[in-house]
C-alpha cells in the first residue's frame, strides 16, 4: 500500500481563496485586516519566513508592516515597538519573528503583545483559553495540522492521536487541539520509555521533534494520518522532516510531505487569525 500524500500546498491555496473572499467582504464595512511582523537580526531562515507573510498578505489584501531591526535591539525597544503596535488602529494582528537573540527575553515579548493581536497563540492568555476551550486565537502550526487531518476526511473523534514532542509552540498545543477534537491523546517525548509501542497503536501521528528523518515505517501502524511537523536543513542544502518520508509512506494511510505540507499551512492560517483577530476587534460575528 501506497500513502496519500497530504497536500499542504493546494489546501493552503483553497483556505487562502476563502481569507481573500471575506477580506474582500470586509473591506466593504471599511476594514483593512492588518498584520504587524518583527523580526531582530539576521537569522537567515527567519529572513525567508517572514519574505513568505510579507506576500502572503500580498495576496490576502492585507495591510502589512514589516519591522526589521538590528541584531543589538534591546528588550525595551522591542517592547516599545509592541506597546506602540497594540495601540495602533490599522493592526489588528502582531507576530514577533521567533528565535530571538539570546538578550532579549522571549517571554517578556510574548507577554506583552495584546491578546486580540495574539495572531501567533504564544500568549499565556490564548494558552489558557486554548486549553479551557473558550475561544482564542488557536496557534498557527498545530490549527494547521488539525486541519489537514480533517481535510483526509479522517473523524478524528474517539481515534488514538499520538504526538511526539511536547514544545510549547506545537506538542502541548497540537495535543490540546486534538482532546478538543474528542481523539484520545498520547503525549511522546525524549524521555517516553518503549515509544514504538504507543506510536504503533496511533491513529493518528504527529511528529513535532526537530530531527531529520528520525521516524521510519517502525514506528507507524499501517493506515495511519502522519503529520510531519519538521522542517530539518540537510547538510545538502535540502529539507527533510522529522519523518523518513520514503520509508512511512510504505505504510501509512496519509502522510504530509516536507516541503508543501505542515509549513504552508502555518502561514495561511497566520493569515486566517489575522482575519478573526481583524473581525473580533471591530466587534463583527463571523
Ligand atoms: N513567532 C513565530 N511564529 C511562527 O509561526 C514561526 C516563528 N516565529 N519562527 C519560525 C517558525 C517556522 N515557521 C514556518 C513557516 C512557514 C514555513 C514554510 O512555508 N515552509 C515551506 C518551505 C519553506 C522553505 O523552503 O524553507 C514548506 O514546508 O513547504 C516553514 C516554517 C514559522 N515559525
Amino acid at each position: 500500500m501506497t500513502a496519500q500524500r497530504i497536500d499542504g500546498k493546494h489546501i493552503s491555496e483553497v483556505i487562502r481563496q476563502e481569507v481573500s473572499e471575506q477580506t474582500r467582504k470586509l473591506k466593504e464595512k471599511g476594514i483593512v485586516p492588518g498584520l504587524a511582523v518583527v523580526l531582530v537580526g539576521e537569522d537567515p531562515a527567519s529572513k525567508v519566513y517572514v519574505g513568505s507573510k510579507e506576500k502572503a498578505c500580498q495576496q490576502m489584501g492585507f495591510y502589512s508592516e514589516v519591522h526589521r531591526l538590528p541584531e543589538n535591539t534591546t528588550e525595551e525597544q522591542l517592547l516599545d515597538l509592541i506597546d506602540r503596535l497594540n495601540k495602533q488602529g490599522s493592526i489588528h494582528g502582531i507576530l514577533v519573528q521567533l528565535p530571538l537573540p539570546a538578550h532579549i527575553q522571549e517571554k517578556a515579548v510574548i507577554d506583552a503583545i495584546s491578546v486580540d493581536k495574539d495572531v501567533d497563540g504564544f500568549h499565556p492568555v490564548s494558552t489558557g483559553n486554548l486549553v479551557i476551550g473558550d475561544d482564542s486565537l488557536l496557534p498557527c502550526t498545530p490549527a494547521g495540522c488539525i486541519e489537514l487531518i480533517k481535510r483526509t476526511g479522517t473523524e478524528i473523534s474517539g481515534k488514538h492521536a499520538v504526538v511526539i514532542g511536547r514544545s510549547n509552540i506545537v506538542g502541548k498545543p497540537v495535543a490540546m487541539l486534538l482532546l478538543r477534537e474528542n481523539a484520545t491523546v498520547t503525549i511522546c517525548h525524549s524521555r517516553t520509555a518503549n515509544m514504538k509501542e504507543l506510536t504503533k497503536q496511533a491513529d493518528i501521528l504527529v511528529v513535532a521533534i526537530g530531527k531529520a528523518n528520525a521516524i521510519d515505517s517502525s514506528y507507524v501502524k499501517p493506515g495511519a494520518v502522519v503529520i510531519d511537523v519538521g522542517i530539518n536543513r540537510l547538510d545538502t542544502g535540502k529539507l527533510a522532516g522529522d519523518v523518513h518520508f520514503d520509508s512511512v509512506q510504505e505504510i501509512a494511510g496519509h502522510i504530509t510531505p516536507v516541503p508543501g505540507g505542515v509549513g504552508p499551512m502555518t502561514i495561511t492560517m497566520l493569515m486566517q487569525n489575522t482575519l478573526i483577530a481583524a473581525k473580533r476587534i471591530n466587534g463583527i460575528k463571523e
